[in-house]
């Protein structure tokens, strides 16, 4: 073990935006004996922005959702110009995935009702106790039964369904909207305005630049950075003792007063038992294990030319066939049958995004840029009937293999619901013997209101900054509450010696 072993008031585990909100809050507070240990070589997390040509792009979060009530953007809206890539309202095009045309004006209905019955997720009582899947399904087919549906087949209904489903998977991560429990989401909070906010060119890193208040003054920047260790990966928080001593893969020691742990669920769910000395209380040990981790990847493609005008649409949805899907199972393209569109990248004519699901990939590791652009490119071809030029390049995200993540966001399960598995139990702090808290929980799985978010992790990590504050408020009051008795007994003991 090296003689590194400083000891701070707080050490924060991980400098993603929770724990870099956590640290630029405390010292905002004037907290500055803090340290951050980050076990990756940069900073950012799950917001990582890489450049390539003609700005930055995100393999990681890469929208505002929403902007009234999105602390996000509430913060930056008035000092940065936004774009918008709101794709409800604009043009998106469905496209049959063999390529065949379907009546879009029946789409159009089908899509419309399904949005609303998707947006009503969001509004349900707490006392539905089903999953989204069976919401949707329910609702959905009781409204077709309308009369204004009377045209429309059934499966055209039945494909526009299936879109859904597979959008929804590709939002959560997950194999099956029957997973997803509505109850947390339910009680999420709600942001107004575009869903889609962009960094445009700039990537999501910006925030950091204003969450460290560089932007827009730069005489008001809190110098968080100073205080962040790359390349440490905490292998053991020891919370046995009088100080918490966190020990790191590269054989240095630190310790700590108090302790914020903001790294993923994803980490928490691999290696909890060992991460922490003594192990996590039995709750805290069951919100972990029965809490889900979705698993989502990103793909950008490349074209050498901004993306043909003739298919111009912000989004190229696809209606998969029953045929095609049948025909590509059991086979290398299967992936692509979880595929719901491929998207217009803001302020890059020359990309398209897409997402998949890693989970069902069973040969990941082998799933590499080329096979990825001539599948892409063979069923962009085959929806759109046109013959498109060969995309030059994919970027593809890797976050289910890398240690420091193991997938992409937290999700709430029917099995999370049976175990009263939800983000408030995962934000509990732990207590010692004495009653004392000694580790804080932050990060994006802790959020009640926006579990899932950036904006949903900034919130924890002001508030895991907020208990450690009031926290140390209160135990320097108890510290000078002590204080009293002594007082008393020296002056009890003066009189005892004066008479
Ligand atoms: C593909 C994808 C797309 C997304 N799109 C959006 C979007 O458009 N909009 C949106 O709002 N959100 C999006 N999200 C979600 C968003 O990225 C996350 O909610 C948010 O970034 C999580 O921040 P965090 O600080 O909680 O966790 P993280 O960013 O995971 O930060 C935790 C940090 O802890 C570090 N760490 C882990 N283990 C250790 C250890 N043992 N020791 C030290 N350090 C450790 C990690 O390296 C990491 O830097 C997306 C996520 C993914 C994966």
């Amino acid at each position: 073990i090296e003689p590194q072993n400083t000891h701070h008031r707080v050490v924060i585990v991980g400098a993603g935006i929770s724990g870099y909100s956590a640290a630029a809050r405390l010292i905002e507070n004037e907290l500055d004996d803090i340290l951050v240990l980050e076990a990756e070589d940069r900073i950012g997390g799950r917001i990582h922005s890489v450049p390539i040509n003609g700005g930055i792009i995100d393999m990681g979060a890469q929208w505002l959702h929403g902007q009234g009530g999105n602390i996000i953007y509430e913060m930056i809206g008035a000092n940065f110009s936004f774009g918008d890539s709101s794709f409800e309202n604009t043009t998106y095009h469905f496209w049959q995935s063999d390529g065949t045309s379907e009546n879009q004006a029946q789409i159009g209905q089908l899509v419309e009702l399904s949005q609303g019955i998707m947006s009503a997720v969001y509004s349900q009582e707490p006392s539905y106790l089903g999953t989204f899947g069976s919401f949707f399904v329910a609702n959905y087919w009781r409204e077709l039964r309308s009369t204004i549906y009377n045209a429309i087949p059934w499966s055209l209904a039945l494909k526009v369904q299936n879109f859904f489903h597979v959008s929804t998977n590709n939002y959560f991560g997950t194999n099956s909207w029957f997973d997803i429990s509505i109850e947390v989401y339910s009680t999420h909070g709600s942001t107004t305005g575009s869903q889609w906010v962009t960094w445009r060119n700039e990537g999501f890193h910006t925030v950091f630049e204003f969450l460290s208040r560089r932007r827009p003054d730069p005489t008001q920047y809190l110098d968080v950075e100073s205080k962040i260790l790359t390349n440490k990966e905490v292998t053991n928080v020891d919370w046995s003792g009088g100080v918490i001593t966190l020990q790191c893969g590269d054989n240095t020691q630190y310790t700590a007063d108090h302790v914020i742990f903001t790294a993923s669920l994803g980490v928490l769910k691999d290696r909890h038992r060992t991460l922490f000395s003594p192990v996590l209380p039995a709750d805290k040990v069951s919100a972990i294990e029965n809490s889900e981790y979705g698993t989502l990847e990103k793909i950008f493609l490349e074209f050498a030319q901004p993306i043909n005008d003739s298919i111009d649409f912000a989004q190229y949805s696809i209606l998969w066939t029953q045929n095609d899907i049948n025909m590509l199972l059991g086979t290398p393209r299967e992936w692509l049958t979880e595929m719901a569109y491929f998207r217009r990248v803001d302020a890059f004519p020359n990309l398209l995004g897409t997402f998949f699901v890693g989970s069902r990939i069973p040969d990941f590791n082998e799933f590499n840029v080329s096979r990825i652009i001539d599948d892409c490119h063979w069923l962009l071809q085959r929806i759109t009937g046109q013959v498109l030029s060969r995309p030059i390049n994919a970027y593809r995200s890797e976050w289910i293999t890398k240690r420091n993540f193991m997938g992409a966001y937290s999700l709430f399960t029917m099995n999370s619901a049976h175990h009263g598995a939800n983000p408030s139990e995962l934000a509990k702090p732990v207590y010692d013997s004495n009653g004392r808290p000694r580790i804080f929980f932050a990060g994006e799985h802790t959020s009640s209101n926006f579990s899932g978010y950036t904006h949903g992790a900034v919130e924890t990590g002001f508030q895991a900054a907020r208990d450690v504050l009031e926290h140390l408020e209160q135990s320097s009051g108890v510290q000078i509450m002590s204080k009293y008795p002594m007082i008393l007994i020296t002056i009890l003991s003066s009189f005892l010696f004066k008479f």
